[in-house]
């Protein structure tokens, strides 16, 4: 994860593909040792349903739910009350189930999803501190005031060679 800080102090945690694919090869070892298999996933989309497909290959899980969420308010980034627009119906209570995020932040979206499946084991790739404690499993802690940015948020762009910027 590379940490950038902008002018403006906002901190961003950058995600490559590749980084993400160990994450969650790495969090599917875990799991296994921990808990063994799994009946079912239910991926909480967006975020959380190329972490699920990678976990569901490497896990040997073919069942995979979903469950849509929608928490932040699309223009600006800002939270708002949780809203679940798809309901994660062939997970019943949890019970055998894993539930897969690519993060928990303030752990708003996690609480509710683990309310409404509370047999199910909840795992994610990233944790905020606020986050932390509605997730049983992790791989990587981040800051609260780091924004993460996943493949899927980014591209390649061109940047001008450092000897440009020092003749500014
Ligand atoms: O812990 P919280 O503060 O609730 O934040 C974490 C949630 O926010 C992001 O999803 P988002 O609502 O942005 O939707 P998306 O997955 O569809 O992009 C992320 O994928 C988590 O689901
Ligand atoms: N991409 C992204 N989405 C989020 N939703 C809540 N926190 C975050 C974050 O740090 N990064
Ligand atoms: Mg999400």
């Amino acid at each position: 994860m590379t940490n950038t800080q902008t002018p403006q102090s906002v901190q961003y945690a950058t995600v490559t593909w590749d980084q993400l694919h160990r994450d969650a090869r790495h969090l599917a070892t875990e799991l296994m040792r921990k808990y063994g298999s799994f009946q079912g996933i239910v991926a909480i989309t967006r975020g959380g349903l190329i972490p699920a497909a990678i976990l569901g290959r490497e896990m040997g899980c073919r069942l995979i739910e979903s469950i849509s969420v929608i928490s932040y308010a699309e223009e600006e980034g800002s939270q708002r009350e949780p809203q679940v627009v798809k309901a994660p119906v062939a997970a019943g209570d949890g019970e055998g189930f894993l539930i897969v995020d690519d993060l928990v932040d303030s752990g708003v979206t996690a609480k509710l999803v683990r309310e409404l499946l509370p047999k199910a084991v909840f795992a994610c790739l990233y944790a905020k501190p606020d986050g932390k404690p509605h997730t049983d499993q992790f791989v990587m802690e981040v800051p609260q005031d780091t924004w993460v940015l996943f493949p899927w948020d980014t591209a390649p762009l061109f940047v001008p060679p450092l000897v440009k910027k020092e003749k500014e």
